[in-house]
């Protein structure tokens, strides 16, 4: 049965955090009492549901179902985990907190909040306080995989574990900080950066365009696979982090920085930030910029993942813990969402992406009878020799699709396969492909009949195929 996640607040971060649940196979009770609040989650669902399954190779699980509660009490009475994402006001959070834990007497509670600490949650909520902790998360939350988890000191028994193996199940990476402080510790350095950025367009040293320049041509690619510390440690040369503190220390002590002022944000103020940021967006909507956003972090976490670095490595792990390895039943041997950048300028999944799913198909099948990874160690093959791939239809970004294999032919050195490539949504068939392999020794390049066991077991495997027995 789905496990269970309460939804309060349904804003930005809420719908995002719900859209995130759901999409990883919880039912999501979601409460807030705007009326928009519904209109806001659906359409962060519809961003969450095109733009998360392309960081995964697999499927994910069965998408959970939303139900929006009437009442706080009727979302959270039977949740397994409560996330808390009402406006950043600490008297409205101390209510909302309290009325959560009055209705629920067991489950943890996140608190979605980018300033507060577990102790201002905390106080007055009397007995069920220590089940409330801090799991500050970034957004978009449906992509984005930190969440900051504060408030061990004072959690009751198993909280923080609880929060932390909900949240890591659906993706989250949590970064467990050991003693509270304002602002948590990701924020502390985006208010640093972002004060420094006000006092810049203040002064008209800079405009906001050129300090988003400065920030996505330079450090900002570096931040996103190996952070401030390694950034710094390689820019010290052989000499490391020590030679970096010894040369560029001093340099901390000069009166660049005006981190201990915030400037006034005079209504003059307001209006040139204001002015400067519509005239850099161009006239774009929100919607467009998400949109953009989007596409452009998947393609940076899908770069990352297929490096092992960094975000995309624990995309990589959460997959593996998900036992999402392509393929569900005998015969399905690859199910997936296209990526954006699988597809062309003709606007649909390009020739080669074809190939590459029926690559992966073929590598299903040799899993599946053993001359999988370990063989190939011992020193033995498949060669593809032969592939003709027909096209049927277009298939698009966003598209769930499943390829069927058959074998059709198992003849000493020579493995014959058959794939059907079709989308998962109407079960329109959207590519054929034939392929003729070859068993090689990789010693001596050359073709070889299989091992024993494993002739064995593709004989057995194509015959249930031939006669549908799978
Ligand atoms: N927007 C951001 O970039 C981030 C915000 N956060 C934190 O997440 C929390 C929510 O922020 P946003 O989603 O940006 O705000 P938001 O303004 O988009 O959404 C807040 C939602 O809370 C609802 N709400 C108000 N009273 C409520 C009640 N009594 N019960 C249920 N819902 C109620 C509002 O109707 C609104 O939909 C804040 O604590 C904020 O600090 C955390 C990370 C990033
Ligand atoms: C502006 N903010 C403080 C609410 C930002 C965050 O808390 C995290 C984020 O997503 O940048």
């Amino acid at each position: 049965m789905a496990r269970k996640a309460a939804i309060v607040g349904g804003g930005v971060i809420g719908g995002g955090w719900a859209a995130r649940f759901l999409l990883m196979g919880w039912d999501v009770a979601l409460f807030d009492p705007s009326e928009a609040a519904r209109a806001r989650v659906a359409r962060v669902l519809e961003q969450a549901r095109y733009a998360l399954p392309m960081l995964y190779e697999g499927p994910l699980p069965p998408e959970g179902r939303l139900r929006v509660s009437e009442t706080l009490e009727q979302a959270v009475a039977e949740a397994d985990y409560i996330q808390e994402s009402v406006s950043e006001v600490l008297d409205l959070k101390h209510r909302v907190l309290s009325d959560i834990l009055a209705a629920n007497p067991d489950a943890p509670a996140g608190s979605s909040t980018s300033g507060f600490t577990p102790s201002d949650l905390r106080a007055g909520l009397g007995e069920g306080a220590g089940r409330v902790l801090v799991a500050h998360p970034f957004n978009p939350v449906y992509l984005l995989p930190l969440v900051e988890i504060v408030g061990r000191d004072g959690a009751v028994p198993g909280a923080l574990e609880a929060v932390e193996s909900a949240l890591s199940g659906i993706g989250m990476v949590p970064l467990v900080i050991p003693r509270e402080i304002d602002a948590h510790v990701a924020d502390r350095l985006l208010e640093a950066v972002w004060r420094e950025a006000l006092w810049l367009v203040r002064d008209d040293i800079a405009t906001t365009a050129q300090i988003d320049d400065a920030i996505r041509l330079g450090f900002g690619l570096r931040w996103a696979q190996m952070g401030l510390f390694e950034t710094y440690r390689i820019a010290g040369g052989d000499g490391g982090m020590a030679h970096f503190l010894a040369q560029f220390g001093p340099a901390l002590a000069w009166p660049w920085t005006k981190l201990v002022d915030v400037p006034e944000l005079t209504d003059a103020l307001v209006a040139k930030i204001a002015a400067q940021s519509d005239a850099q967006s161009d006239a774009r909507s929100i919607a467009e910029l998400e949109a953009e956003r989007d596409g452009n972090l998947v393609a940076i976490l899908r770069a990352l993942r297929a490096r092992g670095a960094a975000a995309g490595r624990a995309i990589a792990a959460h997959e593996e813990r998900l036992s999402l390895a392509p393929g569900g039943g005998a015969f399905t041997t690859v199910e997936r969402t296209i990526p954006l950048d699988w597809t062309d300028y003709n606007g649909h999944m390009n020739e080669s992406r074809y190939g590459q799913v029926f690559s992966d198909a073929s590598d299903r099948v040799l899993d599946a009878f053993g001359a999988g990874p370990d063989y190939v160690s011992a020193g033995f093959s498949y060669f593809t020799v032969e592939s003709t791939i027909r096209y049927l239809a277009e298939t698009l970004a966003g598209e769930r699709i499943r390829a069927e294999t058959r074998i059709t032919l198992a003849d000493g050195k020579k493995l014959g396969l058959s794939h059907v490539m079709s989308r998962v949504s109407d079960g329109a068939r959207l590519a054929e492909a034939d392929q003729l392999l070859v068993h090689v020794s990789l010693e001596t390049r050359r073709s070889c009949p299989p091992r024993e066991d494993i002739a064995a077991r593709l004989t057995e495997l194509a015959a249930a195929h031939a006669s549908d027995k799978v």
